[in-house]
């Protein structure tokens, strides 16, 4: 599977130009023969909290329909990052996963919310794990600050998962962080790890991108860059079993010992 990481800027409170961008980003990873187009967090709006009853995507309509196009037009899987949403009176911060005829394979409502950009004082946290597939692979999904939630990734793994997307709006100022994170997530479970940053500024935040794909064995075979721009990596399924056989972590586990 060739996955594109559109490590994008994303234009605060403005969501008809990050529509446009999106657009024009999928159309370009397309040309480039993707298989997966990975977007970044709450790409619609940033992190503009207090406008989300003006901006926010009612029922994930208008994100939905952009993706499921794009992915039927091109045949492509498109991992949707997340969007501000509105339902049912409430904010969600949301990803959609769409396969390759357009068909909605997964919705799942970020878990964690970051107290640290006042998250929790806006959103409705989600309740469920996000498990789907694309073109045959068991992946997962989480968003962001989930990634500081080992039993959180763990739970995606032992139900399957093994690759999990991990779209990001995480400031420069804890980059050492997140690498450190995703390098641990995907070492302790044996699986690939995409995860997809912004770049830019919002009012709070600069954020320096580092878009990382990350194999089983922990090697990172996309990293650093800090441009706005698409990176590209080859993910091949047989090192998850490669290494899993090499340090059989899932036999050794003691699970009787965990609380
Ligand atoms: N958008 C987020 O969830 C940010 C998480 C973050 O920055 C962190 O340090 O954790």
């Amino acid at each position: 599977m060739k996955v594109a990481c559109v490590q994008m800027d994303i234009e605060f409170g403005n969501p008809e130009k990050n529509f446009e961008a999106v657009n024009q980003f999928i159309e370009e990873a397309v040309s480039s023969g993707a298989d997966t187009i990975v977007l970044p967090e709450m790409w619609n709006t940033g992190y503009a909290l207090n406008e989300l009853d003006r901006l926010a995507d009612k029922n994930g309509a208008a994100t939905k329909e952009l993706l499921s196009s794009l992915a039927k037009k091109h045949q492509v899987n498109i991992v949707g990052g997340s969007v501000s949403t509105k339902r049912d009176g409430k904010f969600h911060n949301t990803m959609y996963v769409v396969g390759r005829n357009g068909e909605i394979v997964a919705e799942y409502d970020k878990a964690h919310l970051f107290k640290l950009m006042d998250e929790h004082l806006y959103i409705e946290s989600g309740q469920s794990v996000n498990r789907f597939t694309l073109d045959g692979i068991d992946c997962g999904g989480v968003i962001c600050y989930d990634i500081r939630f080992p039993e959180w990734i763990r739970t995606h793994v032992l139900q399957g998962a093994k690759i999990i997307f991990i779209p990001a709006e995480w400031p420069k100022k804890r980059i050492d962080h997140w690498q450190l994170l995703l390098q641990a997530r995907a070492i302790e479970n044996q699986c690939y790890i995409v995860a997809v940053n912004r770049v830019g500024n919002d009012p709070n935040n600069e954020f320096n991108g580092h878009s990382m794909v990350i194999a089983p064995w922990g090697e990172l075979l996309v990293s650093k860059n800090e441009e706005e721009g698409i990176f590209y990596a080859n993910i091949d399924m047989d090192e998850v079993d490669r290494v899993r056989s090499t340090i059989p972590v899932f036999q050794d586990r003691r699970e009787e010992l965990y609380l």
